[in-house]
C-alpha cells in the first residue's frame, strides 16, 4: 500500500470530542441541543443508518429523538409532522431519512423543514446561501469530506478536483464547496464520456454514484487524494464503496476507506450542524 489512509473514524472521534463539549456548554445554559430524525417506512439500511444517528447524539449530550412511521404514512400526515418540529423549542435539527416512498414528495417534504432547522442542509433556501457563498448549514457528507482534506493539510487552492455525481445531497454541494476553497472543478455525471479521462486530471477525486467500482486504478493519478462516497454491498454482502480500493491504494497519495471513511464523518458533520443551529437559536 503506498496510499496514505484518511481515517473517518479517528477524526470523527476528534471532532466529536469537541462537539460534546460545546452540547455540554449549551445543556449548562439550558440549550440542550436536539435533533429530530424522521424515518418513514422500515428499509434495513434506513433503520441502520438513523440508528446510528441517534446512537451519536446520545454519546456526545444531545437530545434526540426518533420518529418512526409506517410507510403508508401519508404526505400530509408527514407535513404536520414537521410543522409541528418547527415550532419545538426543544429541536434545533430536523433530519427526515432519505430515500422517502414513492407516494411523498421528497422536495415539498424538504422544504417544510424550516431553514434554521434544516440540519441537512437539504432546502433549497439552503442550497441557495451555499451556492452564494453565505452557507447556513453545509450538508453533512460534502462538510466531512472537506474537514478529511483539512486533516491532511491538503492545499485545496489551485487544485484540480473531480467530483463524479451530480446528486443535490452530495455531488453538487461538493463541487460548490471545493469550488469555494479555490479548486477548479469538474463535475461528472452518468453521461459524461470517457470518465478516465477526467478522472486522471485529478488531484482530488470524490466519488459519490452508488456503483461499485466506477473508479479503478488506472482512473486515478498518481499521488491523487481519493475520497470514496460510496456505499454499496460486494457478492459476499460485505459493504464497499465506489472505488477498487485493493489496486487504487497502491496509486493514490491519500484514500479513504469504506466502511471507516467518509460514513462516519457523516454522521459527525450532523451533530455539528446540529450543535450551530442550537448556538444560533
Ligand atoms: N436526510 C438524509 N440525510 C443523510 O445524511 C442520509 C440520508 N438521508 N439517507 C441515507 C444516507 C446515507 N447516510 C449514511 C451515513 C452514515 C453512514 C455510516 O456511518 N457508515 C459506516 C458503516 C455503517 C454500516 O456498517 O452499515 C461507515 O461507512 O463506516 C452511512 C450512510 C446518510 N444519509
Amino acid at each position: 500500500m503506498s496510499a496514505q489512509l484518511i481515517d473517518g473514524n479517528l477524526l470523527s472521534q476528534q471532532l466529536r470530542a469537541e462537539v460534546a463539549q460545546r452540547a455540554a456548554a449549551l445543556t449548562a445554559q439550558g440549550k440542550q441541543p436536539g435533533l429530530a430524525v424522521i424515518l418513514v417506512g422500515d428499509s434495513p439500511a434506513s433503520q441502520v443508518y438513523v440508528r446510528n444517528k441517534v446512537k451519536a447524539c446520545q454519546d456526545n449530550g444531545l437530545h434526540s429523538v426518533l420518529e418512526k412511521y409506517e410507510a403508508s404514512m401519508t404526505e400530509a400526515e408527514l407535513l404536520a409532522r414537521i410543522d409541528a418540529l418547527n415550532a419545538d423549542p426543544k429541536i434545533n435539527g430536523i433530519l427526515v431519512q432519505l430515500p422517502l416512498p414513492a407516494h411523498i414528495d421528497a422536495h415539498k417534504v424538504i422544504e417544510a423543514i424550516a431553514p434554521e432547522k434544516d440540519v441537512d442542509g437539504f432546502h433549497v433556501s439552503n442550497a441557495g446561501l451555499l451556492m452564494t457563498g453565505q452557507p447556513l448549514f453545509r450538508p453533512c457528507t460534502p462538510y466531512g469530506v472537506m474537514k478529511m482534506l483539512e486533516s491532511i493539510d491538503y492545499p485545496v487552492r489551485g487544485a484540480n478536483a473531480v467530483v463524479v455525481g451530480a446528486s443535490n445531497i452530495v455531488g453538487k454541494p461538493q463541487a460548490m464547496l471545493l469550488l469555494q476553497a479555490g479548486a477548479t472543478v469538474t463535475i461528472c455525471n452518468s453521461k459524461t464520456r470517457d470518465l478516465g479521462h477526467h478522472t486522471r486530471q485529478a488531484d482530488i477525486l470524490v466519488v459519490a454514484t452508488g456503483k461499485r467500482n466506477i473508479v479503478t486504478a488506472d482512473m486515478v493519478k498518481p499521488g491523487a487524494v481519493v475520497i470514496d462516497v460510496g456505499m454499496n454491498r460486494d457478492d459476499n454482502g460485505k459493504l464497499c464503496g465506489d472505488v477498487d480500493f485493493a489496486n487504487t491504494k497502491e496509486v493514490a497519495g491519500w484514500i479513504t476507506p469504506v466502511p471507516g471513511g467518509v460514513g462516519p464523518m457523516t454522521i459527525t458533520m450532523l451533530l455539528v450542524n446540529t450543535i450551530e443551529a442550537a448556538e444560533r437559536s
